[in-house]
């Protein structure tokens, strides 16, 4: 009888343990945000949140207002769904509210690769120096050549100019991706080719075979990123890393012709503070998923949402043709091909609210910082909330703000001019609750992780418009066919996808 109580007395106590370690007894103390825990101890309200995380924030926004924790996967989160109040998460200093952390462990986990010390410095140093500003006048170049080698190469002119048909996205993600690839991470030597012409050709043969594989590794994303991949899609995702970290090998990358200054000065300063160089593949392989994931995809949206809008289309088509006739080009059979500079992307506030309008309705990052220490986090409206160390504070602008009616009327309908003043101008001031709002788009996230290739990224788009504008005619196959849903498991990582391709066709116009 003694020794049963004893085992019962075992089994209750580990049950407790259990219960507490699981999270269970968590309770919400005075001054902290409401708690809703979710119906599986320790996992919280994980499956939900995978399903559908912008349905599932939608309906705890509703349920509880601007602030709220809920327990995902054994962290308590603490989303704040208040736009006016998203300077308390974004301004906190780093001793208190961190990113590092989440993100060396999902690069540890998805890329195989160990942070240094000093990674975001070396970042943010060499996109500074080489994706923004003066830097940008090379990059524009490059993007321009690699995007006219690849979109030119292949299309009849003349009397044999044929329609081509394909998927839009498929279409515009390649084309994005491949040119931003070969214009960061460098052209086949024309040293070893032997003629620039054959190294162009090698570079658009690799260059394809390269997104072939990148669309899978892709398409694995989600579910690795959440260490939910299944055991053949686990091999397939170590299949198409190690191809990676091959394929972008520092020595490989040695015998390229114009690696851009911010993929060799980060390379190069990996070197110096002694990192092994296959660790420095891997980093390779990092930059390539964070460069070129997200561009493709909004190209895609950009050029569909223009064409679905025939207002928004003219209009920025006369405003590229404006820029054309101002620097003197024309665009004809057998003329040259045209000259698109850094300044001329600087005078175009048309096609800037319809790529910040197109961002609006399809990037969807949630910002995470883990909480270092106990802190008090400062609402607009006064309230304060107490923060316990351990725990995450997250943000999910989409919701919170760029789908939001009292924002943007009509939220979900694209409007080019969204973010055109009537002079013309770009557009600011945007109000919640009558007070100006300062974070009323975020497709590039905010704060010190705020997306340092997003003029690069804003650069691409223009380029890539401008030259379907000048050098093409395109329409859907099926003008009436509806814009296809958003991929609902992609919420969280930036741009969104589609649900399904969508037919068009395109030709020459010379
Ligand atoms: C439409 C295209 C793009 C979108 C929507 C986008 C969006 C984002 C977002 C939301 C973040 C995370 C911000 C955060 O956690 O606070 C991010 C980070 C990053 N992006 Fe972009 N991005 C785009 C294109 C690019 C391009 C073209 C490059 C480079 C050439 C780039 C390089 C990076 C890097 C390196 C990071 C990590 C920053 C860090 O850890 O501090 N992105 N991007």
């Amino acid at each position: 009888m003694g020794s049963l109580l004893q085992i019962l007395l075992a089994l209750f106590i580990s049950v407790i343990g259990a219960l507490y370690l699981l999270g269970s007894f968590r309770r919400r103390r005075a001054g902290e945000p409401p708690l809703d825990k979710g119906p599986i101890p320790w996992f919280g309200h994980v499956l939900e949140f995978r399903k559908d995380t912008a349905k599932f924030l939608q309906r705890m926004k509703e349920k509880h207002g601007d602030i709220f924790t809920v327990q995902l996967g054994g962290f308590y989160f603490h989303f704040i769904t208040d736009p006016l109040s998203f300077g308390s998460v974004v301004k906190e200093a780093r001793t208190k509210l961190d990113f590092t952390k989440f993100a060396e462990q999902l690069v540890a986990r998805v890329f195989g690769y160990n942070s240094m010390e000093i990674e975001h410095k070396v970042l943010q140093a060499s996109s500074t120096k080489h994706l923004m500003g003066d830097g940008l006048v090379v990059m524009t170049q490059a993007m321009m050549s690699n995007l006219q080698n690849l979109m030119l190469h292949s299309v009849g002119s003349g009397d044999d100019k044929q329609w081509q048909e394909t998927g839009l996205f498929t279409y515009s993600y390649n084309i994005v991706f491949r040119a931003g690839y070969l214009a960061l991470f460098g052209n086949e030597s024309v040293k070893s080719t032997g003629t620039l012409d054959k190294a162009k050709e090698i570079d658009r043969q690799h260059s394809d075979e390269l997104f072939k594989e990148f669309r899978k590794y892709d398409q694995l994303f989600p579910n690795l990123a959440y260490g939910v991949l299944g055991p053949s899609e686990k091999m397939e995702a170590e299949r198409l890393k190690r191809l990676f970290w091959s394929t972008l090998s520092v020595q490989k990358m040695r015998s390229r012709d114009n690696i851009s200054g911010w993929v060799s000065d980060q390379q190069q300063v990996r070197d110096e503070q002694g990192m092994q160089e296959y660790m420095q593949d891997r980093f390779m392989f990092l930059l390539l998923w964070a460069s070129q994931g997200n561009t493709g995809p909004a190209a895609f949206w950009l050029l569909l949402y223009l064409m679905k809008h025939p207002d928004a289309m003219n209009a920025v088509k006369k405003e590229v043709e404006e820029i054309l006739r101002e620097t003197g080009q024309e665009v004809k059979r057998g003329g040259p091909l045209i000259d698109l500079t850094r300044d001329m992307l600087l005078k175009t506030p048309i096609l800037d609210s319809a790529v910040e309008e197109t961002l609006r309705l399809t990037a969807a990052p949630v910002l995470t910082r883990a909480v270092l220490q106990d802190l008090t986090i400062s609402m607009a409206s006064g309230q304060e909330y107490k923060i316990r160390k351990g725990d995450r504070v997250a943000v999910f602008p989409y919701i919170a703000v760029q789908v939001d009616p009292e924002v943007y009327p009509d939220p979900y309908t694209f409007k080019y001019d969204r973010f055109l003043t009537p002079d013309g101008s770009k557009k600011t001031d945007f109000y919640k609750g009558g007070k100006k709002l300062k974070y009323y788009n975020m497709p590039w996230g905010a704060g010190t992780t705020m997306c340092p290739g997003r003029f690069f990224a804003t650069n691409e788009l223009k380029q890539f418009l401008f030259l379907m504008l000048s050098y093409f005619d395109f329409e859907l196959k099926n003008p009436n066919e509806e814009i296809p849903g958003i991929d609902i498991r992609r919420w969280g990582f930036g741009s969104m996808q589609p649900t399904k391709d969508i037919q068009f066709r395109y030709r020459l116009r010379f």
